[in-house]
């Protein structure tokens, strides 16, 4: 007890020489940063964010850094690309593939890549929501100082998102958006004598859809669910994302941060249901445990599956097209190489491509809608005729 107040009596402050800021003096307060407050990357400029993928405090330069590094790690670690190759960039407007031409253009600069990098767009044709996307792509490739081609949905099968979902109805659009943006995004870079095309998948899409499969049981598709490079047997044209370990939300704050320009508005026809459904509990799984979207992709990549023999199935049994112009996809067929569908000349791993039987079950409705609202005496013999032509 002695010994303390002996320390404290032999500590003498010169008061007069300490510059001392009241905390209430808004006037010289000064600015300090605490210690806690600090990037945990450089640890010397002011946090600004939470990385969402492992709650990191950093700044805005560090965010970028370190952002764009892991991409790049993952392009050179998978050998996403080699030099001299044409890469087409699957360009929606939106965010993702807004930040990832913008992000390959970077890289490809700064590590010398030696790629050429054109923007593909589809115009799936839906009036109010892709016109205005479109129009982002457009600016996006002044900007960016990157070609464009754009492939219409119009031009390639003679109809349009908004009559496919006047024939066949909302339920099944995503499912024939879906088989046709395939098609179109391999036709548009053969087209261009392209044979790469990058999209923005990113981690989250990944583990959503390896969700999806378990759900499923679909174990076929699981299998290929987490593949960073796709590649259609039979198809010249391969597919990678390099977005595949990347968090949404932190490509939302890229785009935010770097003021990209891009689209933000949601497809005005149904959302995949069952996505949505996967989609909301992965959010919240992810509330409680930040990594588990890089988890779940982990898990995937592990899953081995024991050899199966398959059995040869027939083109109607991979898909099928009902009367309401609802598809059930069933089972993926066994995949022959250097096929082509017998109907538009394109490459299919089956007798007929899967475009050409949504197209055949399209035509079908179109001309049964024809009757129902054609009341003159001629529109019956109309229709047969035009059920004959179709009747391939
Ligand atoms: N109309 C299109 N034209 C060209 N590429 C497309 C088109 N639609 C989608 N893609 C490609 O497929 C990826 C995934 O598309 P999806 O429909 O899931 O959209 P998203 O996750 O909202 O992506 P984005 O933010 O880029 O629109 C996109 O990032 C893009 O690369």
């Amino acid at each position: 007890m002695g010994q303390i107040s002996k320390r404290r009596s032999s500590v003498s402050f010169d008061y007069s020489a300490m510059s001392f800021t009241p905390p209430s003096d808004p006037v010289n307060r000064k600015s300090e940063i605490k210690v806690s407050q600090l990037c945990e990357l450089c640890h010397c400029r002011k946090a600004l964010l939470r990385r969402p993928k492992n709650l990191q405090k950093v700044c805005k330069l560090c965010f970028f850094h370190v952002f764009e590094t892991e991409i790049h790690n993952t392009i050179v670690s998978n050998k996403l690309f080699h030099r001299g190759e044409k890469v087409a960039v699957g360009a929606s407007g939106g965010k993702d593939s807004t930040v990832l031409a913008y992000i390959l253009k970077l890289l490809n600069e700064r590590h010398d890549y030696g790629i050429e990098i054109i923007l593909l767009s589809i115009d799936e044709g839906i009036i109010g929501y892709r016109d205005d996307s479109l129009a982002t792509v457009k600016r996006n490739q002044v900007q960016y100082n990157l070609p464009l081609e754009i492939v219409s949905y119009r031009d390639l099968y003679n109809w349009t998102m908004d009559e496919i979902v006047a024939c066949a109805g909302v339920r099944n659009s995503c499912t024939y958006c879906g088989v046709f943006r395939r098609q179109a995004l391999d036709r548009g870079a053969a087209k261009l004598g392209i044979a790469h095309v990058v999209t923005g998948h990113n981690a989250d899409d990944m583990a959503e859809t390896v969700l999806m499969n378990i759900f499923r049981g679909d174990v076929a598709r699981l299998e290929k669910s987490t593949a960073i490079i796709t590649q259609s047997t039979g198809s010249p044209i391969k597919r990678s994302k390099p977005f595949k370990y990347s968090y949404q939300k932190e490509i939302v704050l890229y785009a935010h941060y770097k003021k990209l320009d891009y689209f933000s508005t949601e497809c005005s026809y149904a959302p995949e249901a069952f996505r949505g459904t996967a989609r909301e509990l992965m959010k919240n799984l992810e509330m409680q445990r930040p990594s588990c979207i890089l988890d779940i992709i982990h898990s995937g990549e592990n899953l081995v599956l024991k050899p199966k023999r398959q059995k040869k199935i027939s083109p109607s049994e991979v898909m099928e097209v009902r009367s309401d112009g609802a598809v059930s996809l069933g089972r993926p067929s066994k995949f022959v190489d250097g096929n082509t569908c017998e109907r538009c000349g394109y490459l299919s791993s089956n007798k007929i491509c899967k475009a050409c039987i949504l197209l055949e079950g399209l035509e079908r409705n179109r001309a049964k809608m024809t009757l129902d609202t054609d009341t003159s005496t001629g529109g019956a013999a109309r229709l047969t005729r035009e059920l004959e032509r179709l009747t391939f």
